[in-house]
C-alpha cells in the first residue's frame, strides 16, 4: 500500500513501542521531515526526525499519534489543549484506553486505536486496529501504515481490543519468557546454558515460521512431530495434563486483559 502524504505527523512519546514504529516506517520509506516527535526530554526520536519537548507554535498537524503511556494520558491532553482545531487524525497505541476517552479527551475527526507488538522494528509485527467510524481516506492511511509493520487486521467490536492487547501486544513478552524457559529447562539436562538458549531460540523461529506457512493447524504439527509411543509424546504429555499449558496461557492473558481494563478506567477518570 501507498504512503499518502497528507502532511505534518506529530508522535507524542517515542520509546520502545513508539520508537519501533516510527524506525520502521522511516525504513520503508516514511519521509522523516513529516515526523515531529514530542517526549519530556527530547530524546528517542530516529536521526532526521525533529524532536521537540513541547508543541511547537504552528498549525494543527494532519496526524497525531500518541505513544506514550496509558498513565500519562493527562499530560498528552494537556500538552495538545492549546491546539486551535480538530486534528484530521489520531491514531493511538495506548493500552486499555477505548475509542470514547480518547473522543472525549481529543479534538480529532477520526480516532483509529492501534494496538502493535514489538516485532514491528523488523516488520514482522501484528498491528490490531479499531475505529468508530471516520474518514474513508484516513482510514486507508492507517491501514498503508500499519501493512508496514506486518500482519494487520481490524477488529469489529472494541470489547476485543483487550483481548488483542493480550494475545498480540503482550504476546512478545509471553514468547521471549516460553523461549527463556525453553532454554532454562534444557541447561537443567545438563547444556551448556549458552548453547541451551542459541537452540531454543532456533528452534522457536523455524517452528513459527513453518506454522505461519502450514495449511495444517499448529495442533496437527505438533503431532507430526510425536511419533508415537516417543518421546515428544511424553513431553506432550506433561503440558497436556489437566491442560496445563492452555490454563496457564488463560491464566496469563486474562491477567493482561484485566490490566488493560483497569488502565482503561483510570484514564475515564
Ligand atoms: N512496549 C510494547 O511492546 C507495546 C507498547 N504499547 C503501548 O505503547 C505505549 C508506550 O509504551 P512503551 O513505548 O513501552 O513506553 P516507553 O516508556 O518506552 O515510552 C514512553 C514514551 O513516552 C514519552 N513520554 C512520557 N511522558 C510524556 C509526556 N508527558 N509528554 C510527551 N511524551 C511523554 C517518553 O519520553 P520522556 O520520558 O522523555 O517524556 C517515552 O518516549 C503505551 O501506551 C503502551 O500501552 C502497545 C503495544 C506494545
Ligand atoms: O505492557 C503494556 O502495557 C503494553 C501493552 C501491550 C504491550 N505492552
Amino acid at each position: 500500500m501507498i504512503l499518502a502524504d497528507t502532511g505534518p505527523i506529530w508522535l507524542i512519546g517515542c520509546g520502545n513501542m513508539g520508537g519501533a514504529m516510527l524506525r520502521r516506517w522511516i525504513a520503508a520509506g516514511l519521509d522523516p521531515a513529516r515526523v515531529t516527535v514530542i517526549t519530556r526530554s527530547g530524546t528517542g526520536a530516529p536521526e532526521g526526525v525533529r524532536s521537540l519537548t513541547a508543541i511547537p507554535d504552528e498549525p494543527v498537524p494532519d496526524t497525531v499519534m500518541l505513544a506514550l503511556k496509558p498513565q500519562q494520558i493527562d499530560a498528552a491532553q494537556a500538552l495538545l489543549a492549546p491546539l486551535g482545531g480538530r486534528i484530521r487524525l489520531l491514531v493511538s497505541i495506548l493500552a486499555g484506553v477505548d475509542h470514547a476517552t480518547l473522543a472525549e479527551r481529543f479534538a480529532a475527526e477520526t480516532i483509529v486505536r492501534a494496538m502493535p507488538n514489538l516485532p514491528v522494528a523488523i516488520g514482522k509485527g501484528v498491528t490490531t486496529l479499531y475505529t468508530a467510524g471516520g474518514d474513508a481516506a484516513a482510514v486507508m492511511e492507517v491501514e498503508a501504515l500499519a501493512s508496514l509493520l506486518g500482519h494487520y487486521e481490524w477488529i469489529a467490536d472494541e470489547r476485543h481490543f483487550d483481548a488483542v492487547t493480550a494475545l498480540a501486544g503482550c504476546g512478545p513478552g509471553f514468547v521471549f519468557r516460553f523461549a527463556d524457559a525453553l532454554a532454562t529447562a534444557g541447561a537443567a539436562l545438563g547444556l551448556p546454558a549458552d548453547q541451551a538458549a542459541r537452540l531454543a531460540i532456533a528452534t522457536l523461529e523455524g517452528s513459527a515460521i513453518m506454522a505461519a506457512a502450514a495449511e495444517e493447524s499448529p495442533a496437527v504439527l505438533a503431532d507430526r512431530v510425536a511419533s508415537p509411543g516417543g518421546s515428544t509424546r511424553a513431553g506432550l504429555n506433561v503440558l497436556d495434563r489437566d491442560d496445563a499449558l492452555v490454563g496457564l496461557l488463560t491464566d496469563t492473558l486474562a491477567a493482561s486483559a484485566a490490566r488493560n481494563a483497569e488502565m482503561a478506567a483510570a484514564a475515564r477518570r
